[in-house]
């Protein structure tokens, strides 16, 4: 099984650090979301793994091998980075059996990669006249070609249409069900929480967060509980009889902060209030990653005085 592997990669662009001392390894078998802010270093700690970029130091290996060293790669590596990589005059089809034939595929892999991302039936067209979410399923068409064990795909939800997006959702998960090492950057939270099983944060270069999904959200956002009744005064004094305050929301319901539906539920059982709906509002990724962020933030506006 192949994994990518981040040691101390650090990248200088002049005298701006935009890459600085990262560590992580992407494993196998699971999608692994890679989230940060609009210039963070997603898509250049990509290019390095690519060797696309030269790093300033530290290495990025897949399966212990810089890609460079990397027999056939595209059989090992697929990844898409941009969207505009295909030539316009070229139809969707040539440019994917110019590929296959450069990197020695069977030609069968370009009618294959063309159903799989349901592009097959404009593959005769030329790539200028796709739209941006049929440009977005060629280049992840041609991260397949090599039928590779790693895929990396930038952004790869970018102009899909709601049922490009349910595809992709699909596509990931079965890629890493199969075994394969999966990492997607994305800036859409929602998205990223439907695919990914766990997480790779960067803030300005550096590694913010590596861990499970469900762990980086638990850690941060604690749950609560969303209930209806047609007695508020019950209710509220219920809650109260068990040190919890609840917040009345625009639709008439109250929502528990801190607190778990079970508990709620047998507080309000015993003391007979009549509820009309009772459930559990889990925290998003959405709320996890800005309080992540936000607190990065803030530590980035108290640095320079802390050095004073
Ligand atoms: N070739 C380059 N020369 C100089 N600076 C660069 C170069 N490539 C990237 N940068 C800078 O490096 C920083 C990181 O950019 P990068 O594209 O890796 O971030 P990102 O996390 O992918 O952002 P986004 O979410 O906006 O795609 C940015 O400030 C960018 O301007």
């Amino acid at each position: 099984m192949t994994s990518i592997d981040v040691q101390n990669l650090t990248k200088e662009y002049g005298n701006r650090r935009v890459v600085d001392d990262l560590t992580f390894t992407v494993r196998p078998g699971r999608v692994t979301g890679f989230l940060g802010p609009n210039g963070a270093g997603k898509s250049t700690t990509m290019r390095l793994v690519l060797g696309l970029d030269r790093p300033t130091s530290g290495t990025a290996t897949v399966g212990g091998r810089p890609y460079a060293a990397l027999d056939e790669p595209l059989r090992h590596v697929g990844a898409l980075l941009d969207a505009d990589a295909a030539h316009g005059s070229r139809t969707g089809r040539d440019h994917l059996r110019v590929l296959a034939a450069s990197n020695r595929l069977p030609a069968r892999r370009v009618d294959e990669v063309l159903e799989e991302t349901g592009i097959a039936s404009v593959a005769r067209r030329r790539v200028k006249t796709y739209s941006l979410g049929m440009r977005q399923r060629l280049g992840i068409a041609a991260a397949l070609l090599g039928d590779p064990e790693v895929v990396m795909l930038d952004e790869p939800s970018n102009g899909l249409d709601p049922e490009g997006i349910i595809w992709i959702r699909g596509l990931l998960r079965r890629l890493a069900a199969e075994g394969r090492t999966v990492l997607v950057s994305s800036h859409l939270m929602n998205e990223t929480a439907s695919f990914a099983d766990h997480l790779v944060v960067l803030g300005r270069g550096r590694l913010l967060a590596d861990t499970p999904m469900r762990e980086f959200i638990e850690a941060r956002v604690r749950p609560s509980v969303r209930v209806r009744t047609s007695d508020d005064t019950a209710l509220q004094a219920a809650l109260a009889d068990h040190g919890h305050e609840a917040v009345r929301q625009e639709d008439g319901s109250w929502t528990v902060p801190h607190a778990r539906v079970d508990d709620i539920g047998r507080a309000v059982s015993i003391a007979g209030v009549p509820i009309l709906e009772l459930s559990s509002a889990e925290g998003t990724l959405e709320q996890a990653y800005l309080d992540l962020t936000a607190a990065e933030t803030e530590f980035a506006a108290q640095s320079p005085s802390q050095e004073v």
